[in-house]
């Protein structure tokens, strides 16, 4: 198998950084395989929401750690728009009943509230791994064990290969606890795909929640809600494993060449019509 070396495939504190061409499928599956790890995905639809989870599921099921258990946990308003969808062997879905909200700020930031909570009650017992996605978006090709560790992040596509640490957006208002300061930062990491041990993924997420919680004490909301405090907490406590922008691209922008797969796409939205309140 011929490797790559067009592209960076290790950070600097030496935690692998994934790309298609930098890994064997077969034998990093078979490697997982052995261990049949739980793994659960913790999805939020609520409001208009729901209308994505049909086609995020059927692609799941064709693309995401096909043969290994997977659950997803679906956390909705509106249990009765959640489709009926053919799964796999040892895969299923789980509802979780959840109130809407009128702000679409309030969702984002109540994933991290719920999601806490949810782990405690019932997750915990049910899976190995947790991965945290947006609902907003369709696999496209193999998502495959390459993606576990004890804590995954995937860069985000609009700023991994031409910005310089000061212009990522994090959160510069000193004021807020996801403020980093100038002249920090390793990447920007997207809040729509993240994963890891299921123990390493609570301690992240009740964190986020912990720190929007503070903020809104302090009458403050980071720039990018929940994605500001988590790479808040990920330029401090690094991540041991980075995914490549191929698993999570985007309709809205053309694939460049490096880009060799795209394995997550979001789709485009009119975020005037799918949000409660509208607007970025
Ligand atoms: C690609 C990327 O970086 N995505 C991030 C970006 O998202 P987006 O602009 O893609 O945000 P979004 O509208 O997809 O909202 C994030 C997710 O919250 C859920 N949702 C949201 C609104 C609603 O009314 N109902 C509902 O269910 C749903 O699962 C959705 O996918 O910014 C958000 C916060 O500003 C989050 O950090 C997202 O992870
Ligand atoms: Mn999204």
């Amino acid at each position: 198998m011929e490797l790559r070396t067009d592209v960076n495939s290790v950070t600097n504190w030496n935690a692998p950084l994934v790309w298609e061409g930098t890994f064997d499928p077969v034998v990093i599956d078979a490697i997982y395989k052995k261990m049949d790890p739980r793994v659960a995905v913790v999805v939020f639809a609520v409001g208009k929401y729901t209308r994505f989870l049909k086609g995020f599921l059927e692609s799941g099921e064709k693309h995401f750690l096909v043969d290994f258990r997977v659950t997803y946990y679906i956390f909705t308003d509106n249990k009765n728009a959640v489709p009926n969808i053919q799964m796999g062997k040892g895969r299923k879905i789980s509802v979780i009943d959840i109130p809407s909200a009128k702000r679409w700020q309030d969702v984002v930031l109540g994933r991290m509230r719920w999601a806490t909570i949810t782990i405690d009650k019932q997750i915990r017992t049910e899976a190995d791994y947790l991965f945290m996605m947006d609902i907003d978006s369709v696999f496209h090709n193999r998502f495959g064990a390459e993606s576990l560790s004890r804590l995954s992040a995937v860069l985000h596509r609009g700023y991994y290969k031409n910005t310089k640490r000061d212009n990522f957006p994090y959160e510069r208002r000193p004021q807020s606890k996801a403020y980093i300061p100038p002249g920090e930062g390793d990447y920007y990491y997207t809040a729509a795909v993240w994963g890891g041990y299921l123990e390493d993924m609570y301690k992240l997420v009740r964190y986020c929640y912990m720190q929007s919680e503070e903020d809104a004490k302090n009458k403050i909301e980071a720039v990018w809600q929940e994605e500001s405090h988590l790479n808040k907490y990920l330029l401090y406590n690094k991540p041991t494993k980075v995914l490549s922008p191929e698993y999570l691209w985007s309709d809205y922008d053309q694939v460049p060449a490096d880009i060799k797969v795209v394995r997550i796409s979001q789709l485009v939205k009119n975020y005037a019509e799918v949000r409660p309140n509208g607007g970025h």
